[in-house]
């Protein structure tokens, strides 16, 4: 692909992706490719803007944490038995609060709901949310994130949910996204074409582009897995590891998995949680974090994989479904499924 000149412009490889300079705000950007399709709604813009509005009302919360007495546990646990953290349910509170108000979503699937929530019967839209991910690193001011998909209801807006409409397959997303609430705070999203980064700018509560059609290194030298857990892996995981210790990888392991995989993706790297003896199907939940970061890696030219299957291709059985991810640069991923 020949990089237009200027740099400062992302080139279209395909006339869906569209070339913006870099620093256009969220809002003109997300008009702009609408614009591109003729049939669009704005629903699914306007659901892109809520996400965003609420991700700032989050970051403001998470960045003066340390100040008001939001760290620390809530003295609750969420359905898969997590301790749930006291901004784990206040991001959840202000991500549904503002899906509720925007009226395009039907239901909302979240890690902090043992079932989905039914939100605006009308809506066009399912979403699956992490509202904060890697929750065990707030009380220590590390990089934590919020995981997002967007599916289009499979049935008719005004019918009641059908089960058809929360358990899709990553295939079917429209929309991924995450949200890092890092040394600054960025939104990376794909809409399936192609994936930008927008940094937020607080001063001027918005949200600019920054990193136009992000592109994955197909190959890189850094592994990100808890090695800790190493005796309870399988021997495939084992002998990869040994693979990148031979090959003189560097192990980078954040313990946050929007930060481990956010690095991976701007440097080239594999992130991977296997199964394990107190997770035999892996600890990450299909539906609210594997499905969109593999959207998100595909899009930029990277791969994701349960070890044994493309993750976009599972049917996801329940809401909360575990399962094992493999995630990160092409090649790297490649050569862990061959172990
Ligand atoms: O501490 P472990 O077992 O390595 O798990 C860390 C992983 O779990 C997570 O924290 C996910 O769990 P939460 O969504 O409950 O935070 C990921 O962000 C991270 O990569």
């Amino acid at each position: 692909m020949q990089r237009s000149i200027n740099n400062a412009y992302s080139t279209s490889i395909e006339t869906s992706r569209i070339a913006q300079p870099i620093g256009t705000a969220l809002d003109r950007f997300i008009k702009n490719h609408q614009d591109q399709f003729a049939f669009a709604s704005g629903e699914l813009s306007q659901l892109l803007r809520d996400i965003a509005l609420a991700s700032k009302v989050v970051n403001r919360e998470v960045n003066k944490a340390g100040l008001i007495d939001i760290m620390g546990a809530a003295g609750s646990t969420n359905n898969t038995g997590d301790q749930q953290q006291k901004l784990d349910v206040l991001a959840n509170i202000r991500f549904t609060r503002a899906l509720m108000k925007g009226g395009e979503v039907c239901a909302l699937v979240s890690e902090e709901s043992e079932s989905y929530v039914d939100l605006n019967n009308e809506g066009k839209y399912v979403i699956a949310i992490d509202p904060l991910d890697g929750s065990s690193n707030i009380d220590v001011n590390v990089s934590i994130g919020t995981i997002f998909s967007i599916y289009r209801r499979k049935s008719i807006a005004g019918m009641p949910i059908q089960e058809e409409d929360i358990l899709q397959k990553g295939s079917d997303q429209v929309a991924a996204g995450y949200i890092l609430y890092g040394s600054s705070t960025m939104l990376v999203y794909t809409t399936g074409h192609g994936v930008n980064g927008f940094t937020y700018e607080p001063s001027l509560g918005e949200y600019f582009l920054s990193h136009p059609d992000m592109q994955m290194p197909a190959d890189g030298k850094i592994y990100s897995i808890n090695e800790g857990s190493a005796n309870s892996f399988e021997k495939p995981v084992k002998d990869y590891i040994q693979h990148c210790k031979d090959n003189n990888y560097t192990a980078r392991y954040i313990g946050s998995l929007v930060a481990d995989f956010h690095r991976n993706l701007l440097k080239g790297g594999i992130y991977i949680y296997p199964a394990t003896a107190k997770d035999p199907q892996g600890k990450l939940r299909l539906m609210y974090e594997c499905n969109a970061l593999a959207f998100i890696a595909e899009q930029a030219g990277g791969k994701a994989s349960s070890g044994k299957a493309r993750i976009l291709d599972l049917e996801p059985r329940h809401l909360h479904e575990r399962t094992p991810f493999y995630v990160g640069s092409k090649n790297m991923v490649t050569k862990a499924e061959s172990f």
